[in-house]
């Protein structure tokens, strides 16, 4: 059987086609799209691909996109299902004041996070930082309870908000230093440092209170970017949310595929 897993940020669509639904399925096809260009997927890289019989997504831009991601989907018969952040999903359970506000990219990405963990053979707490639009910082304890995580703005809205905000800095990337010494590295370096410092503080608080070392994961569009300005040793996995969804379809789904 086919499975389609759908991740869609308030920047990008990204989409992958597997298998089975079941952790460590194979990858038959994989795609992003940036949201205006959500209409192009049916009659585009859709078009070609096998008819999946189960889809799972997470959607944190709005009901608008989340309908017009499912009209590309009247290509197949398709039932569409998306995750709602809950009490308690694949051994993780919800901290949050409001559990169903959590944003859903960020529950699937936590429950793949602690797989992934929980793979390597240790049960540990753990820090998983999400670089997308916004950057999101959760913190996991041993017992797989999320305590809690940070919203921070991501670079681009970071660099749009100085620039909205002030009369002198429109100025091309730069690059990240210790000492910036022109206005482009300075910004560049402010807004990955601010993003690196507050994830050091978040593992800091981790340690006092769970009293031992979290294992730290990063995922997300951008993480790439933050990897070399990270202050403490981070894993950077590539499709965490996926993994998250494979582990949550793999519940709903799976005994029939
Ligand atoms: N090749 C790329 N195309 C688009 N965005 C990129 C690319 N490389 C890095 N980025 C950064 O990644 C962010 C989008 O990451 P993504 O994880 O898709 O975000 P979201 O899930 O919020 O849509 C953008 O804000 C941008 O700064
Ligand atoms: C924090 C987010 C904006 C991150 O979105 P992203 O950067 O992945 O596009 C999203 O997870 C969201 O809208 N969350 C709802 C509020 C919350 O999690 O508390
Ligand atoms: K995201």
């Amino acid at each position: 059987m086919h499975f389609l897993a759908i991740d869609v940020g308030n920047t990008r669509l990204k989409w992958a086609m597997y298998d089975a639904a079941q952790p460590g399925a194979a990858v038959l096809a994989h795609g992003v799209e940036f949201l205006d260009n959500i209409e192009r997927l049916a009659e585009g890289s859709w078009a070609e691909l096998p008819e999946p019989q189960h889809m799972l997504g997470c959607v944190v831009a709005g009901d608008v996109v989340r309908r017009r991601v499912q009209t590309q989907m009247d290509i197949w018969d398709l039932a569409p299902n998306w995750v709602v952040s809950s009490n308690a999903e694949a051994g993780l359970t919800n901290g949050y004041d409001h559990p169903s506000r959590l944003g859903t990219d960020r529950w699937v990405a936590m429950v793949g996070a602690w797989h992934h963990v929980l793979a390597q053979g240790r049960q540990r707490p753990v820090v998983v930082v999400m670089v997308g639009t916004a950057v999101t910082v959760e913190a996991i304890d041993a017992d797989g309870k999320f305590l809690g995580g940070l919203i921070l703005p991501g670079h681009g809205i970071m660099l749009k908000a100085l620039e909205s905000g002030t009369a002198g800095l429109h100025v091309p990337t730069g690059e990240v230093r210790p000492f910036p010494t022109n206005t482009s590295d300075a910004l560049t370096s402010g807004g990955t440092y601010a993003i690196a410092g507050a994830v050091e503080r978040m593992v800091q608080h981790v340690m006092a209170h769970c009293g031992q070392e979290p294992a730290c994961v990063m995922t997300g569009g951008a993480g790439w970017k933050m990897m070399p300005s990270m202050t403490r040793p981070f894993e950077l996995v590539e499709n965490l949310i996926f993994d998250g969804l494979l582990h949550i379809a793999h519940s709903r789904f799976g005994a029939k595929g």
